[in-house]
């Protein structure tokens, strides 16, 4: 036998030995918990999961109750939740049994560095300590301002865009114009987060006067959709080598002579990273510079009405400066925040406004009532103008923190849109060690047997699904998946949405799961609330919204 043989038969006997172990540690394991029959022999339940994604995981949930065995890729099987009482526990009791997966976390460290994202325990929760009472409410009131600039520029593009559209002499086309409104959400949603979060003016709105680092922010979300396929490999490099080989492993692979799309694709994210990197590091310095500036002249406003020093970065330096040295963040993980914030804050805002609006088309006497309440908010509170020379045709009016949040009409659209379409609807967690997850409503077990608590073994992977809480029948009533704004105006009648029998879910906002719970529960929420209320109140007063008349290449 040569010494080349050995090494093979040495090699092949190892993956023979790892395939058996393996079988044998999933049989000990087997989760023993009802759900779909395996559809294919290695892709299990997942085709059906992502093609079918919406509908199939509502189904799922309808079918089998708020725990169910899904067959994932490889033989693998995950815990698919959404009952109240098991996600209390996962998600708030139990966190710390109850991880984020390495796969995200290592993909994510690589991308943003050491944000909120990419860490755990005490980092992690240091991390949120520094953080939380940056998004606090007196905060969102001060920054208000800034996303009003942006709201009403993003409606003066969208009514010049109508203009341009129509014919002049016929007044029905100067009423039916259409505008594919998403690509500008997302414009609009850039500058909000980079001039709020960062203090940076993006531009992102004025097509054709972008930077660098704002073209790369607003392609970094597709781009890492599509080198998805590497994530699985990360984690093995990253425990596997030290940073040197990690590093070089990703030159090789990002040369420039290997021809496929999926090479082509994984050059590309590095670049926008690169560029995010470099961008955001000079935005850092600059930051940390004007901290130390007298306080007048951190105070001055540019032209574009932002106002110096409200934006969260500058709130977030300054009390990291004056913290004791034990909770202060390190320049790594200040720019790890930074760029967590844009990707985190960016798609999933923009997607809630064009839901909201998509809905409004769909329900015209709504719109026309949530128009009504606007203007005659706008009639009874409005305040001065952002800029003056709107003052003749009323194009700048806007309405205080206080009135824009507790609009009833507008509240309610916002919430029912959010519970209905969860911008992150499912998410998944591995357990650190063997655990028992108790339900609220019993489910059977893989025998047939009805079972209150579900036994799961250490790195069980697990999958919250947020769309199937929010659309639980149990908790929400009969018409949970029906869009009903009106469900939240009932409240003043004792009625409170998703609360049945004292069962409700421990989300951060209004009981919903949309921004999760618990200690990783989204940071942002309340300025993702605010910008959502403000683009709609500004929009439509402006301008009608109504359905395409045709389905468009997607047959949507
Ligand atoms: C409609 C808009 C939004 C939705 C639906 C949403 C939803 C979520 C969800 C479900 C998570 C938990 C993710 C996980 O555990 O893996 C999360 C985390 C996070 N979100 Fe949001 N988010 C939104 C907007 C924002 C905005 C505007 C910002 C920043 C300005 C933001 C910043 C973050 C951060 C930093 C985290 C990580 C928190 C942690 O791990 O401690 N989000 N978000």
């Amino acid at each position: 036998m040569t010494f080349v043989q050995l090494i093979g038969y040495g090699v092949l006997t190892l993956v023979v030995w790892k395939f058996v172990q393996r079988r044998v540690s999933r049989k000990a394991n087997a989760l023993d918990v009802a759900g779909p029959e395996k559809e294919h022999w290695w892709k299990g339940n997942m085709v059906s999961m992502c093609v079918d994604g919406f509908q199939r995981c509502l189904d799922v949930a309808a079918d089998y109750g708020g725990a169910v065995k899904i067959h994932a890729l490889f033989g693998e099987e995950w815990l698919y939740v959404s009952d109240p009482r098991a996600l209390h526990h996962i998600l708030v009791k139990e966190q710390h049994t109850f991880e984020e997966n390495d796969g995200f976390l290592f993909c994510n460290k690589l991308i943003f560095g050491d944000g909120l994202i990419s860490t755990l325990g005490e980092q992690h929760r240091k991390q949120r300590k520094m953080l939380n009472p940056v998004f606090s409410t007196s905060n969102m009131r001060e920054l208000l301002p800034v996303i009003q600039t942006i709201s009403h520029q993003l409606k003066s593009i969208l009514v010049s865009n109508l203009s341009a559209c129509s014919e002049p002499d016929h007044a029905r086309y100067r009423e039916f114009v259409e505008v594919d409104v998403l690509p500008w959400l997302s414009r609009s949603s850039l500058d909000c987060i980079c001039e709020g979060v960062l203090g940076y003016h993006s531009a992102a709105l004025d097509t054709g006067n972008e930077d660098v680092y704002t073209d790369a922010l607003r392609m970094l979300s597709s781009s890492i959709t599509k080198t998805m396929i590497f994530r699985p490999c990360v984690p093995i490099v990253m425990r596997n080598c030290s940073l040197y080989w990690g590093r070089k492993i990703v030159d090789w692979l990002t040369i420039s002579w290997l021809p496929t799309q999926t090479m082509k694709n994984f050059r590309e994210l590095r670049h926008i990273v690169e560029i995010m990197d470099s961008g955001s590091k000079a935005i850092l310095q600059e930051k940390k510079a004007a901290l130390q500036l007298p306080p007048p002249l951190l105070q001055t406003h540019d032209t574009s009405g932002e106002t110096r020093g409200k934006d969260m970065m500058s709130i977030m330096l300054k009390a990291n400066a004056s913290s004791s040295e034990a909770d202060r963040l390190n320049d790594a993980e200040l720019l790890g925040q930074m760029n967590v914030m844009i990707f985190a804050g960016l798609e999933t805002t923009s997607v809630a406004v064009a839901r909201a609006l998509y809905m409004l088309a769909k329900h015209p006497h709504i719109q026309k009532q949530l128009r009504t309440e606007i203007c005659g908010a706008l009639a009874a509170y409005q305040i001065p103008d952002i800029d003056p020379s709107h003052a003749k045709d009323d194009s700048g009016a806007r309405l205080s923190y206080d009135i824009l949040m507790n609009l009833p009409l507008l509240n309610a659209v916002v919430r029912e849109t959010l519970r209905l379409y969860p911008s992150l609807p499912i998410l998944t967690r591995r357990t650190t060690e063997a655990a028992s997850v108790p339900l609220q409503y019993p489910v059977l077990s893989a025998s047939g047997e009805e079972i209150d608590v579900v036994h799961v073994a250490k790195n069980q992977r697990l999958v919250i699904s947020i769309l199937a809480a929010n659309h639980n029948q149990a908790v929400w009533g009969e018409d949970a998946s029906e869009w009903k704004p009106d469900r939240w105006l009932k409240s003043s009648q004792g009625v409170i949405p998703g609360d049945k029998d004292a069962v409700k879910y421990p989300g951060v906002y209004s009981s919903m799961m949309t921004f999760l719970a618990g200690n990783r529960s989204c940071i942002g929420f309340k300025f993702a609330e605010m910008e959502i209320k403000d683009v709609l109140a500004t929009l439509l007063p402006a301008i009608h919204f109504a359905l395409p008349s045709e389905p468009d290449d997607n047959g949507m």
